[in-house]
């Protein structure tokens, strides 16, 4: 069916699945949507279609129906979205108990799947499933089981300080979920990527809508086929599809959107939201530098960063992006990095099923640029068939070069020698905020200064990648890097509105007059006592007045029966004495 060519050259993805799925169904749906649209938009279609039925070879039939597509996927998303809004208004994802159960669903996913979900991840990075789990799925379960542990102390509400002018009400801080989010993932850890902050959303009591990446479609088919099984399928929906689908989708309001890739389309993603004054978090990436210090072990130091750097290919957001060192360092680092790559790959590295592939030859193509004039050490045997690029170290690297200007995500680790660590310090602040940031010494003092003098996302000294494993530290960029942070008690934060709650009672009308109109200079002065805590001396002597009344008065109501008997007593004496007087 001709339009059927006209669809499937046009669209990809979601759409495209729904196409097959339904078949002829469609078929007579399309004419009868595109007259629906003509009377929504009959202006500005035809004046469009006028434009384009003159300059296409396609005719006018295939651009009328391409239309008709467009306004369907914009009307799908849309009642999607709301489909998950109101399974959001319903109230369900809220209780406490709903979201424990949701996160056990998920725990019961991952394990009861895992052969699946573990093939899924191998087939699209061309990683063994045992990497495929130590990288993925253990940090999967592990924030699951964090989550379960922490969440019925995260949700109640937390009692806050009080003033002067509230101390008699009540006043506590409940956090409430955001509402539908929107988690867009990336396909280098396609599976943790997206379930991370999946966990987090639904221990805040979100609906969410994933998007995982297209370039990882074994896994995004894997969980649009799996949550739905497992989890609530009016709360939490997978949206799969590529960038047409992707911004349709952004089109829409969302209460938070959750985006994890490159910087450039952090930058549409924050534009779309912007559009609906959506809050973002953006984990972006960059240039994550690696210092390495005179004073320290280089054995092990170079085998740290072995790991760091070529575990999944050099595509790892917080992989040591390149190294700085003072030129004499350099020979040594080679070699030593060489000898690791031997004990971790073996000889055949190619043969190695610890040793991943690029992802797409657009990648490939675009790492192999990079080392265009680069004065390579180690490796650079490169294999297109199979996306094959060997672990690979270049020495003396010009800053000015490609390879230094762009973040390389992938196994190439220059070497730019410096002077020292003041250089290393300026060579780091002049450029842009990275993901993390590395240093290696025996001198803790030295560590403690890089910190102190540059900014990044994250640190780990003395070893890479490690920080991301602990959450209960906050995971996320900063400046060019990325905004916002998850991660345990931090993903439950970034998806939950704290509320703050301040009940008072309809009584003691007396005390609220000092802010009611018309105003004075004594309604001033209170309320600078009562908010400021600042006081003249008149008002000081009357505190201080009005203080001892108080305690006399709760003395008096603590002595109450005391003084009543003294007082009796009293009385009686007296009366007695008088009566004998009298007598006398
Ligand atoms: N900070 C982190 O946690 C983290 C983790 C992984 C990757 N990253 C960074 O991500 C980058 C690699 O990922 P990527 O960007 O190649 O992944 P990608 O190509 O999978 O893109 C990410 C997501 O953005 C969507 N997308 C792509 N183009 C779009 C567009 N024009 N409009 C709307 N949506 C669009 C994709 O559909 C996908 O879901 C690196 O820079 C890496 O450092 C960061
Ligand atoms: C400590 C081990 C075995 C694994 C760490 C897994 C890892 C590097 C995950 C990275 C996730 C992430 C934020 C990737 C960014 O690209």
């Amino acid at each position: 069916m001709w339009w059927k060519k006209v669809y499937v050259d046009t669209w990809g993805g979601w759409t495209r699945e729904c196409f097959q799925e339904w078949g002829s169904y469609i078929c007579l749906v399309i004419p009868s949507m595109f007259m629906v649209c003509i009377e929504r938009w009959t202006f500005e279609i035809g004046n469009f279609l006028a434009g384009l039925i003159d300059m296409t070879e396609l005719g006018a039939q295939g651009i009328i129906y391409e239309l008709a597509l467009v306004a369907y996927m914009d009307q799908a998303m849309e009642r999607e979205v709301q489909r998950v809004r109101q399974a959001f208004l319903s109230g369900r994802s809220r209780p406490l108990r709903f979201r424990l159960q949701q996160l056990e669903a998920l725990r019961r996913m991952v394990q009861e799947r895992e052969k699946d979900i573990l093939a899924a991840i191998a087939a699209d990075l061309c990683k063994s499933e045992l990497n495929a789990y130590s990288q993925e799925v253990i940090t999967v379960l592990g924030e699951i089981d964090f989550m379960l542990e922490n969440l019925p102390e995260w949700v109640t509400a937390k009692p806050v300080k009080k003033n002067l002018l509230t101390m008699m009400d009540e006043a506590y801080i409940q956090p409430q979920p955001l509402g539908v989010v929107l988690i867009i993932g990336a396909w280098n850890y396609p599976f943790v990527l997206i379930i991370q902050p999946l966990i987090g959303a639904i221990a805040a009591g979100n609906a969410v809508i994933i998007k995982p990446s297209e370039l990882s479609e074994n896994t995004a088919k894997i969980v649009a086929k799996l949550l739905p099984q497992y989890l609530d399928q009016d709360l939490y929906v997978v949206i799969n599809g590529g960038v047409e689908e992707t911004t349709e989708l952004l089109k829409q309001r969302f209460d938070h959107i959750f985006y994890t890739g490159n910087t450039a389309v952090g930058k549409i993603v924050m534009e779309a939201a912007a559009k609906h004054l959506t809050p973002v978090t953006l984990e972006l990436g960059g240039k994550s530098p690696c210092y390495i210090d005179k004073d320290c072990d280089l054995d092990i130091v170079c085998r740290r960063i072995t790991w760091g750097k070529y575990m999944n290919c050099g595509q790892t957001c917080i992989a040591p992006d390149y190294i700085l060192c003072e030129a004499s360092l350099q020979s040594q680092i080679v070699w030593k990095i060489k000898e690791t790559v031997k004990e971790f790959y073996g000889e055949n590295i190619k043969e190695s099923p610890d040793y991943e592939r690029i992802i797409n030859l657009r990648h490939f193509k675009r790492i192999l640029s990079l080392l265009e004039g680069q004065k390579i050490a180690l490796g650079g045997e490169t294999d297109e068939a199979t996306r094959y690029i060997a672990p690979t170290v270049l020495t003396d690297v010009d800053p000015k070069t490609k390879v230094m200007q762009e973040e390389i995500f992938g196994p190439v680790l220059p070497i730019v020698p410096v002077k020292n660590v003041d250089e290393a310090i300026d060579f780091i602040n002049e450029r842009e905020k990275p993901l993390a940031l590395y240093v290696f010494s025996h001198n803790h003092k030295l560590i403690k200064r890089m910190i102190d003098e540059t900014s990044s996302g994250g640190v780990t000294g003395n070893d890479v990648i490690m920080h991301f494993t602990l959450n209960s530290f906050p995971f996320g960029g900063v400046g060019s890097s990325g905004m916002g942070a998850y991660h345990g008690k931090h993903s439950f934060d970034t998806f939950s509105h704290q509320r703050p709650c301040l009940l008072k009672s309809l009584k003691r009308e007396g005390a609220n007059k000092l802010r009611y109109p018309p105003n004075s200079q004594s309604k001033v002065d209170w309320g600078k006592f009562f908010l400021l805590r600042r006081f003249n001396k008149e008002k000081l002597g009357l505190l201080v007045f009005t203080f001892l009344g108080i305690v006399a008065a709760v003395l008096v109501k603590k002595y109450q029966a005391v003084l009543r008997r003294k007082a009796l007593l009293i009385f009686l004496v007296v009366h007695r004495l008088r009566w004998s007087s009298k007598q006398r």
